[in-house]
């Protein structure tokens, strides 16, 4: 996607704005009373951060702060991130806890470029498992590590709010490279991010 320069950010914002105007009046409301007066421009500019993550680069966050580390094997494990994202199909919010675990080879990160990485592509109109993989992808192709894991749990509000109206369920995926192709190897992530709270 092409990345939006400020100018063209505000811009757009106004534009925004003036379509939320009229979603309000198509939606039977009446776009002139006092408390919808500035809902317009509120709503284009939440919805403009809530879609930050397609102007940010989470390669560039990750190799930001990556150092060189011969001798640490064993897995980091990142575990309980908090996201929040919008599905793609109904534009309602979809959020939970990632999870995140690799094993270097040569390189690190710092440890907050991790929460990071999920916040930017989460930032975007998403489907869990494509938020799944793409941070899995990210972190394999910038550290090069021995194996990297992502699981996700989510609750879904166009579950929840309408469709199917199914409070309490919750969604699960997870992507792995590498050494994670072998179920010890698994186990013992899911272990670690299960037990230890
Ligand atoms: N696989 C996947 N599906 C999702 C995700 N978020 C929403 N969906 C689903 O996307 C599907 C869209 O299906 P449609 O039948 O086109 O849409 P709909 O008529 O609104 O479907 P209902 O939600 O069943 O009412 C629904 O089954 C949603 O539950 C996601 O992250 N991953
Ligand atoms: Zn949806």
């Amino acid at each position: 996607m092409e990345k939006l320069n400020d100018e063209q950010l505000l811009q757009n914002r106004d534009a925004l704005a003036t379509h939320y105007q009229e979603i309000l009046g198509l939606l039977g409301e009446d776009v002139n009373r006092e408390g919808l007066i500035k809902t317009p421009m509120r709503v284009a500019k939440a919805m403009q951060y809530l879609t930050k993550g397609y102007r940010e680069d989470p390669a560039a966050v990750l190799r930001s702060a990556m150092f060189e580390e011969e001798d640490y094997k064993q897995m980091v494990i990142v575990k309980d991130i908090d996201f929040f994202s919008l599905c793609e199909h109904h534009m309602l919010p979809f959020f939970g806890k990632a999870h995140v675990a690799y094993i270097p080879k040569k390189y690190i990160t710092g440890l907050s470029k991790i929460p990071r990485v999920v916040d930017i592509f989460a930032r975007r109109l998403q489907i869990q498992e494509r938020l799944t993989m793409q941070i899995k992808d990210c972190i394999q192709q910038t550290l090069d590590p021995l194996g990297v894991m992502v699981v996700i749990e989510a609750q879904h509000m166009c579950m929840q709010m309408r469709g199917v109206e199914k409070q309490n369920s919750l969604t699960t995926t997870s992507d792995f490279t590498g050494f994670f192709q072998q179920a010890k190897t698994r186990e013992e992530f899911m272990n670690l991010i299960k037990n230890n709270r």
